[in-house]
């Protein structure tokens, strides 16, 4: 299995606050309380997961910071206090949910510069990035298959290069590998940790899986029952993401804290 030797993950996040989530809450259709007074500042090169039962608004959360859904009360801000030019916009935002989502009739290469395609880009231009991602995500020669040739998690890979090939500064992810078997899954924690130490991208991060979120990132959000807030956050310290490191006294009790955390 392929090892990601980050030697120092930590040094991947700088100070810069890339957005704020400020006491926000979101209240469906009068009385279903999504969330309630959640706050998160979110640095620059973070790579923090979302963990929490069922239902308690990670995916709204999710919605709103993509801009896809408005608060009821509270903001999500995207000033950076220290430099005008590298706020982010929220063009710049890249988001891969759990399945796939492809179009059955367009090759890998077409599915992937489809972003590129709505903004206009030239064809020769987005089959240069096209290619460039694709090699990313480890399918290189997949570039003329159909979705359906591809296993689950080749289809996988192609939905995360679909959602990078727009360069954005922020990725959230939506419990994306929940529907992969366990191999298929620890290979795509590799590919996933090599690409964001690659491109300095931030990524926000659902999961119900406790061990991929120690596993993958430098800061974990307990989120609590409905109606939703972050309870606790977790740093997860710095180590090697590698083989070995899964089976770390470090690794187990994070997990155990974590767990602890969600029976509350
Ligand atoms: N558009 C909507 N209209 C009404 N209620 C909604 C809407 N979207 C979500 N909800 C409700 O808001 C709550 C939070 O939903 P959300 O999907 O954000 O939770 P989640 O933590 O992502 O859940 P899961 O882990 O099961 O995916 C749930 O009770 C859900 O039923």
């Amino acid at each position: 299995m392929e090892t990601a030797q980050l030697a120092n993950p930590k040094e991947h996040t700088k100070e810069n606050v890339l957005l704020q989530i400020k006491n926000v809450s979101k209240i469906y259709n009068g009385d279903i309380v999504a969330l309630t007074d959640m706050n998160l500042d979110v640095k620059e090169g973070e790579f923090i997961s979302f963990v929490g039962p069922s239902g308690c608004g990670k995916s709204t959360i999710f919605k709103i910071i993509a801009g896809l859904s408005e608060p009821t009360t509270g903001s999500v801000e995207l000033t950076n206090q220290t430099s005008k030019q590298e706020e982010l916009d929220r063009t710049e935002i890249g988001f891969v949910f759990q399945h796939a989502t492809l179009l059955p009739w367009k090759s890998v290469l077409d599915n992937i510069t489809l972003p590129l395609e709505l903004k206009g880009v030239s064809k020769k231009k987005r089959y240069i990035q096209g290619r460039e991602v694709l090699e990313m995500v480890g399918l290189k020669g997949y570039e003329k298959a159909l979705p359906r040739q591809l296993s689950g998690g080749m289809q996988m890979r192609v939905s995360i290069a679909r959602a990078l090939v727009a360069k954005p500064k922020l990725l959230l992810m939506d419990e994306p590998f929940g529907a992969l078997d366990e191999i298929t899954r620890q290979n795509l924690h590799y590919e996933l940790l090599k690409i964001w130490e690659k491109t300095n991208m931030t990524v926000l991060f659902i999961t119900h899986n406790v061990f991929e979120s120690v596993f993958l990132s430098t800061k974990i959000a307990v989120m609590s029952a409905r109606p939703g807030r972050i309870s606790h956050t977790f740093d997860v310290p710095e180590y090697e993401r590698n083989e070995q490191f899964r089976s770390t006294p470090e690794f187990s009790q994070l997990i155990g804290k974590v767990s602890k955390e969600l029976e509350h």
